[in-house]
């Protein structure tokens, strides 16, 4: 498997070989890995070395969608099924926000806005966690990133592209109001709404909290950026978009993705049985 673009703290190159002093076996492509769920069942045991270039390819996912349009329910569910690392640019802002790291301090101004972060704190940021060991091994699920032109190219001139882009349309009257209701648990991390997803008792209701940017006022800022980057966002991968509709009950929203990833997962290991059958029979 090549590099997934983090030259600076990852030893391998885009070829999928090594360079001089590969100090992490976590990019090697000869190591061995925890097949991923997608490939779990239908790995046939080799008992020859596989070049790195016939190595079965992982899944890579990209999905989009406006603020609250139900990307991080649908991540979690494709996580949980097709065993890949989520990667939410909004949540590593959060993170660094939280540890009030500098890059954290920046992000905040732009965030409190609406706007987006610029790209010399987000590009290097999800390039730096697409090389973490645990991604190298699961592969990844990228949720808000690319946002603009210049991160999709940052990411495509690292040889870094999706399987497929999941698109989630939701109506912008359903958005306001799902993100003027919606809150945190910040126990447990989950997130509620007040209306449509209230808490269970009294303590959780009471310390819930709103995310900062999440007033109308800020969404709608938010919602006229999004609009404004995706067309060129979308030209960049319009071969592989596949749009959802997220109006629905998150089930059904989630089996509709679900089958689309499922098509592109035939699709792929189809491929990646036919190119390496050719390559044993040469
Ligand atoms: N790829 C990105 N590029 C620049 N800024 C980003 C990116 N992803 C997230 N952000 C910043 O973080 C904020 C929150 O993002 P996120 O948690 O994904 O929520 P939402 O998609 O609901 O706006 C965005 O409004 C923006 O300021």
């Amino acid at each position: 498997m090549a590099c997934l673009g983090c030259f600076s703290v990852c030893p391998m190159k885009r070829d999928g070989s090594l360079s001089p002093s590969p100090s992490s076996s976590s990019c090697s492509p000869f190591r061995i890995r925890r097949t991923p769920f997608l490939f779990r069942k239908r790995v046939v045991v080799q008992s020859t070395l596989i070049p790195a270039s016939k190595k079965p390819e992982l899944l890579k996912v990209m999905i989009s969608g406006a603020p609250a349009s139900g990307k991080g329910t649908q991540c979690e569910f494709i996580a949980n099924k097709y065993g890949l690392v989520h990667i939410a640019a909004g949540d590593l802002l959060r993170a660094e926000i939280k540890v009030g790291s500098e890059n954290g301090k920046q992000a905040k101004s732009y965030m409190e806005k609406g706007k987006l972060v610029p790209d010399e704190i987000v590009v290097t940021m999800i390039k730096e966690r697409l090389c973490q060991p645990d991604v190298q091994e699961n592969s990844w699920l990228l949720d808000g990133y690319p946002r603009s032109l210049s991160q999709a190219t940052a990411l495509e001139s690292s040889g870094i592209r999706p399987d497929i882009f999941i698109l989630l349309n939701v109506s912008e009257e359903s958005l306001i109001e799902r993100v003027v209701g919606r809150r945190l648990d910040p126990v447990t991390g989950r997130i509620y709404h007040l209306e449509y997803s209230p808490p269970e008792n009294e303590e959780i209701a009471a310390r819930l909290t709103q995310r900062f940017d999440d007033t109308e006022e800020k969404v709608k800022f938010r919602l006229q950026t999004y609009h404004q980057n995706l067309e060129s966002v979308l030209e960049v991968y319009k071969n592989i978009i596949v749009k959802v509709n997220g109006n629905s009950a998150k089930e059904k929203v989630f089996n509709e993705i679900d089958a689309a990833i499922t098509a592109v997962v035939e699709k792929k290991y189809k491929a990646q049985s036919t190119s390496v059958a050719t390559g044993a029979s040469q």
